[in-house]
């Protein structure tokens, strides 16, 4: 059986020790041959510098300017809206410390809490303050964290119905929103974050490539955030025969994609366990007691949260006319 581009990238990470991963350097300080393609924005090979281009700079968080990224096609071809990756753009940097700090206390203290939903929802098995619990669970005793893999904020999807509906859910909380639509902004698309998404990955975990393809319209971008560990994210095209980009996203970093890029395959070939995170030192100072926790955690877990808009804008303006002539 012929393996696809696609998965064919995904298998060669699956073989890479996360020993190794963790600064993608073997024990002699050599780049590992696996990383080879690997697309770094902070520094682009001379070859990656001639289709990974500069197109801006923007601030998202205050005092912390950070620049754009989109791709371009490597053989020089011209980019229409159509091109794969298209509408496709990486922020190195996004985030500043601080915010980065905020939310990681954010995923594990209040986006896996009521009124929102976890993995563990539709089992009943919620467990109410998950985070205080796994800190204070002794060595050797199951951690709960461990079976914690996403949270639901704003419309949840419903996986038995294959549906958002639109009855059910939770807010979204104001900073998600804030940073969501000042990302898509910065590439010059709109957005109204009406569901987020935080995904808990373990050291060596993955995402399988897949498409976001359940949202009632695709006119908008994904939005999406990297804090704690470092991880190799592809980014494919419209079927997995196209082969994947592959790129290592750090704690900060955002990714938008959006226009043709928005129904692309992607996913995470590996999270690379990262002991050195700058946002994240083993001391800081004036820190309160629940930082070194948060920080030990991060330093193996990864933290992706991302951001979408559902409906339609014009759908979402009528019923809200709807709710107000009620
Ligand atoms: O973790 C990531 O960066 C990707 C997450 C993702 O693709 C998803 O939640 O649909
Ligand atoms: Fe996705």
């Amino acid at each position: 059986m012929s393996v696809n581009a696609y998965k064919s990238v995904e298998k060669k990470w699956k073989r890479v020790k996360i020993t190794a991963a963790d600064d993608l350097t073997d024990r002699h300080g050599v780049r590992i041959p696996e990383a080879a393609e690997l697309l770094d924005a902070t520094s682009l090979t001379p070859d990656q510098a001639r289709w990974v281009v500069k197109v801006g700079d923007v601030e998202i968080c205050p005092g912390t300017p950070c620049p754009i990224y989109a791709l371009r096609d490597p053989t020089g071809a011209s980019c229409g809206d159509s091109y794969v990756h298209a509408g496709f753009f990486i922020l190195p940097g996004a985030l500043d410390a601080s915010t980065q700090r905020l939310l990681a206390e954010k995923c594990l203290n209040e986006y896996a809490e009521a009124p929102h939903t976890t993995n563990l929802h539709p089992l009943g098995q919620q467990i109410e303050g998950i985070w205080a619990k796994s800190t204070a669970c002794a060595a050797g005793q199951p951690d709960p964290m461990d079976k914690l893999h996403w949270a639901a904020l704003g419309y949840h999807y419903d996986w038995t119905n294959r549906a958002y509906p639109r009855e059910k859910g939770s807010h979204i909380p104001k900073l998600l929103q804030t940073l969501g639509v000042a990302c898509a902004e910065a590439v010059g698309l709109d957005i109204t974050s009406e569901a987020a998404l935080v995904n808990y990955y373990k050291a060596g975990s993955t995402m399988g490539g897949h498409q976001d393809n359940v949202e009632v319209t695709f006119d908008h971008p994904v939005v999406s955030f990297s804090v704690g560990s470092s991880a190799i994210f592809l980014k494919g095209g419209l079927t997995k025969d196209e082969p994947p980009i592959e790129i290592l996203l750090r704690s900060g970093d955002a990714i938008v994609m959006g226009g043709a890029s928005r129904l692309c395959f992607h996913g995470i070939a590996k999270t690379l366990p990262t002991r050195a995170i700058p946002a994240f030192p083993e001391r800081l100072p004036d820190a309160n007691a629940q930082y070194a926790p948060i920080a030990r955690y991060v330093r193996s877990n990864r933290l992706n949260i991302n951001v979408r808009q559902v409906f339609a804008s014009d759908e979402n303006k009528s019923v809200q006319q709807g709710q107000k002539g009620q």
